[in-house]
């Protein structure tokens, strides 16, 4: 690919995989040496649509042992240093804005794909492969639909709000008449969720531009619209519809992070702490959010779904 703009030379003969999971697309390159150097710059060239390959974000697939945040996030958990520590993979995450994120749900599918495809990791059925996030280990298990993420657990991201779980914040954007109530959820990275009442509310939205969420997060936030199906929960499962605007990215076809957070919204607001298994509808495909309890009260989330490579490139 012909590329004018002189922060690709760094990559110049590199090997990329396009890939995408439920719509939300990524550059991935391998650097099982660490030797390649990935700038803001390099990651908005090769992001951009129109002058670049084009992709919500950039995935750098690098060994914990040559990355020092990856090192120490990997010397703080005692379990990953049981399970391979610096020999583990760490997903090197940027936004297609150049900034990095904490997690990225639908770049773990992809990554793991990636993994594998390209035979950097063997992973049989019934195998869980631990891989290291900015957030922490994630862990990776092979599932009809494609992958399952074990994604750690979700919290409010203001504590207060554990007793009183009803809104945060405020958030407007346009194609909506009013300010509506929010709940901001981490599942690693920030996320605030906003209930709609009609599909057709969804579809008026306009995502080309920022939400305004107030109070903004500390970090920023992704912004997650629901609507929740009528019934909400069929056969012992939630089911919700969701559109998002990514921090770093504006709309994408899915988030995988936004997903759990808007389940766990829902589930919080509906009083339906009982169904574990939800359906998210976002307008690349499917997801799967499975929480699961843990003796400390805590919740864990899974989340399942496809993940594909669509073609490979070389940067010349
Ligand atoms: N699409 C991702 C989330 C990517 C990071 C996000 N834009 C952020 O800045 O937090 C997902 O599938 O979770």
């Amino acid at each position: 690919m012909a590329h004018h703009l002189s922060a690709l030379d760094a990559l110049r003969g590199a090997p990329f995989t396009k890939a995408h999971a439920t719509g939300n697309d990524f550059v991935m390159f391998a650097d099982p040496d660490g030797t390649r150097h990935i700038t803001p710059e390099v990651v908005k060239a090769l992001c951009d649509r129109h002058l670049g390959v084009g992709g919500d974000g950039l995935i750098r697939a690098v060994p914990v042992r040559h990355v020092a945040e990856a090192r120490d996030i990997a010397a703080a958990d005692e379990d990953l240093s049981a399970h391979g520590g610096e020999d583990l993979w760490f997903m090197d995450y940027w936004n297609a804005d150049g900034t990095v994120a904490e997690m990225c749900g639908n770049g773990v599918r992809a990554f793991a794909h990636f993994l594998v495809s390209e035979d950097l990791v063997q992973l049989e059925e019934e195998e869980q492969l631990p891989v290291v996030t900015r957030a922490g280990a994630r862990t990776v298990r092979r599932v009809p639909e494609g992958y399952a993420i074990g994604m750690g657990i979700w919290s409010f991201l203001d504590p207060e709000l554990a007793s009183s779980n009803a809104s945060d914040s405020l958030v407007i954007a346009q194609g909506l008449t009013d300010p509506r109530p929010a709940l901001s959820i981490s599942m690693g990275n920030p996320h605030t969720v906003v209930a709609l009442s009609a599909e057709q509310a969804l579809e008026d939205l306009d995502l080309n531009q920022a939400p305004q969420v107030d109070p903004v997060p500390p970090d920023g936030t992704n912004v997650e619209f629901v609507v929740p199906a009528d019934p909400l929960v069929v056969d012992g499962e939630g089911q919700v519809r969701l559109r998002v605007h990514e921090r770093g990215v504006g709309e994408t076809l899915s988030c995988g992070t936004g997903a759990c957070a808007a389940a766990a919204a829902v589930r919080v607001w509906a009083a339906e702490d009982g169904v574990d298994t939800w359906t998210v509808q976002v307008p690349g495909g499917r997801l799967r959010v499975r929480f699961l309890s843990r003796a400390d009260g805590a919740e864990d989330v899974e989340l399942s779904g496809p993940a594909e490579n669509v073609y490979r490139g070389t940067i010349i």
